[in-house]
């Protein structure tokens, strides 16, 4: 056996390419998420953000190159992985009410009935919804039902939790709660989090690193420790000499690519 200088990665990209509809959508992508860490994968629109997480998730397949959760080669789903879109008005099912949408996940775990009562209220309460739990998604708000997704996301007790731009379509108030709420989690669980947004400043804000692609074929063009403290604030991390110096950056770096 190898000696090992770490903790196994997480997710383990080797040299990957993804083709689909006959040309490369992904090119030549190598990086090693660690055990904990919270990623963001930003770049413009079709740079093949979502792609990149869809391989994570098992549904679409490399075509060269190796793909990894924990040391092993993915295949397809898998329950360690769990996936929170930004259509969050589609993601959950209407006729179900809050308990009924993050029971789902329980049933599909194999958990007995009667213990999915406890289960349900602690989840529901650390997203906030304790309240609402009888109320069903046409019920609630468009943050309450994206907090009512990753609730879902998280009963299923997953090592990583795969996020494509999450918070694309709330307001920027209930975006920044959502935001510190989500950090705040992953944080308490030790969550591998792999974040895909096109939203540069968003990305400076969660990421302990951040992976910037480029498009035609999709590649990553800059990878980057992000230096700031936990717990994130909203202001004073914004303001920090360090976010303004990496967001000019990256700016820099988008706007020479067109
Ligand atoms: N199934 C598919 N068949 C053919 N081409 C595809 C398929 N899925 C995605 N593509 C193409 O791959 C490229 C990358 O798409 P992807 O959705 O991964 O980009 P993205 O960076 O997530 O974009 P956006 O920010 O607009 O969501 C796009 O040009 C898209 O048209």
């Amino acid at each position: 056996m190898l000696a090992r200088s770490g903790p196994e990665a997480a997710i383990s990209f080797s040299g990957i390419r993804v083709d689909l509809g006959g040309r490369a959508i992904l090119q030549d992508v190598s990086l090693d998420v660690k055990p904990g860490e919270f990623i963001c994968v930003m770049g413009p629109s079709g740079c093949g953000k979502t792609t990149l997480l869809r391989v994570v998730a098992g549904l679409v397949q490399a075509s060269a190159g190796t793909v990894s959760l924990a040391g092993k080669p993915i295949t397809g789903p898998t329950r360690e992985v769990s996936v929170v879109f930004q259509d969050y008005g589609r993601a959950l099912l209407p006729w179900r009410d809050a308990s009924g949408n993050v029971a789902l996940a329980l049933e599909a775990a194999g958990m007995p009935r009667s213990e999915q009562k406890p289960v349900i209220e602690r989840l529901l309460e650390k997203v906030g919804l304790k309240d609402h739990a009888a109320k069903f998604p046409s019920q609630l708000s468009g943050g309450m039902q994206q907090r009512l997704q990753i609730a879902r996301c998280l009963a299923q007790d997953p090592k990583v939790l795969l996020m494509d731009e999450p918070f694309g379509a709330l307001d920027a108030m209930t975006r920044q709660q959502l935001q510190d709420e989500v950090l705040a989690l992953a944080a308490e669980r030790n969550t591998t989090v792999f974040f895909v947004t096109h939203d540069l400043e968003e990305a400076l804000y969660l990421g302990d690193r951040v992976v910037a692609l480029l498009p035609n074929p999709g590649r990553i063009a800059r990878l980057v420790d992000v230096p700031l403290a936990h717990p994130r604030n909203q202001l004073t991390t914004r303001e920090h000499p360090d976010f303004l110096r990496l967001r000019r950056e990256l700016f820099d770096m988008m706007q020479e690519s067109h």
